[in-house]
């Protein structure tokens, strides 16, 4: 059986500025279909490696193959299947939104297609802004025109670089539901954010760059569960001071005031359940049982601080 075409496949990727590596023999594949969520700290490398794919930025080692394509052997015809969501604005502000969208048509090739102007406009709420001027949008407006002009020639590769930096909790969520259906319908998405909900909502799988390099690429739910862990705090009615055998044998944590006892559970250890099952046999006042699961904010800040993987410790 032959195996898919990847949408991007990343071999040895390196941008140097002079003697500073912004990107560092990254090495990636995607495959057509998938959200993917590239995260880092600010200055990681991820603007780089989009603007490399998207001939923004000349890279300076490495291979970039889009559908297959090398772009060394063709810079060109591979980047019509590319959109970009760019963080800056960039749109001439005396065309009207529907212009600057047929306009982007024209510019990958295709030919006018009034369904597929309506369709992002409506998509992303801006259809009543249809005839005006860009410069009379408001910011966020300007970011959906943004976000219609990436995906108007029908891109089956969009980079999505901080789409909804700025922008209000509608968009948030317009964008959200649009990504997905772009995405069951076979578009493949890459996405870099801060608001790392945004990754955890969308994204199959999760990349974390730091300083150049990509540190690690792992199924989203994956990588929750192994760096992830479950928070239980206990609180009793009355301070405990000692704790029995039983108990003990989880290795909570007391507080010093005896109110509340913390109880970390990770992958291979017993179940809260357990402890608490004890807690209740042994009669002790339970008042509250608080639970907390890591989010992808966490589990980034741990990758990042270097915690390695409990599987290859
Ligand atoms: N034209 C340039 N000349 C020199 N250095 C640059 C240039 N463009 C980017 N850099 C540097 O390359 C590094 C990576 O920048 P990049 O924009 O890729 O980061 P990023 O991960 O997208 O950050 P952010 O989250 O802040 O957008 C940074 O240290 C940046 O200062």
């Amino acid at each position: 059986m032959s195996t898919p075409t990847p949408a991007l496949e990343l071999q040895g990727l390196t941008k140097r500025y002079g003697t500073f590596t912004a990107l560092h023999q990254m090495n990636l594949t995607i495959q057509a279909g998938e959200i993917f969520a590239l995260l880092g700290p600010n200055g990681a490398g991820k603007t780089t490696m989009i603007g490399s794919v998207c001939g923004l930025v000349k890279k300076t080692e490495g291979s970039i193959r889009v559908f297959g394509q090398d772009l060394d052997k063709d810079p060109v015809g591979p980047r019509y299947q590319v959109g970009l969501v760019p963080q800056e604005i960039n749109f001439d502000p005396f065309f009207s939104v529907a212009e600057s969208l047929r306009i982007q048509q024209g510019f990958y090739g295709q030919k006018r297609d009034e369904a597929r102007v309506d369709e992002v406009l409506t998509a992303l709420n801006l259809h009543t802004k249809k005839d005006s001027l860009t410069r009379a949008l408001s910011g966020g407006m300007k970011r959906r025109l943004l976000i219609a002009k990436a995906l108007v020639h029908k891109p089956k590769l969009v980079f999505l670089d901080e789409p909804t930096a700025g922008v209000d909790v509608e968009l948030r969520r317009d964008l959200w539901t649009y990504v997905r259906k772009l995405a069951s319908q076979g578009t493949t998405i890459v996405l870099t954010t801060h608001y790392l909900e945004e990754a955890e909502e969308l994204a199959d799988r999760v990349g974390i760059i730091n300083e150049g390099k990509l540190l690690m690429v792992e199924d989203k739910a994956t990588l929750l569960k192994r760096f992830g862990e479950k928070r239980v705090v206990v609180t009793f009615d009355t301070p405990q001071t000692t704790l029995s055998e039983a108990v003990r044998r989880f290795t909570p944590r007391l507080a010093e005031d005896g109110r509340t006892l913390t109880y970390v559970e990770r992958e291979g250890v017993a179940p809260a359940g357990d402890l608490l099952r004890v807690l209740y046999a042994e009669g002790l006042p339970i008042a509250d049982v608080e639970t907390r699961r890591s989010r992808l904010e966490d589990v980034l800040l741990e990758v990042l601080r270097g915690r390695p993987s409990p599987q290859a410790a």
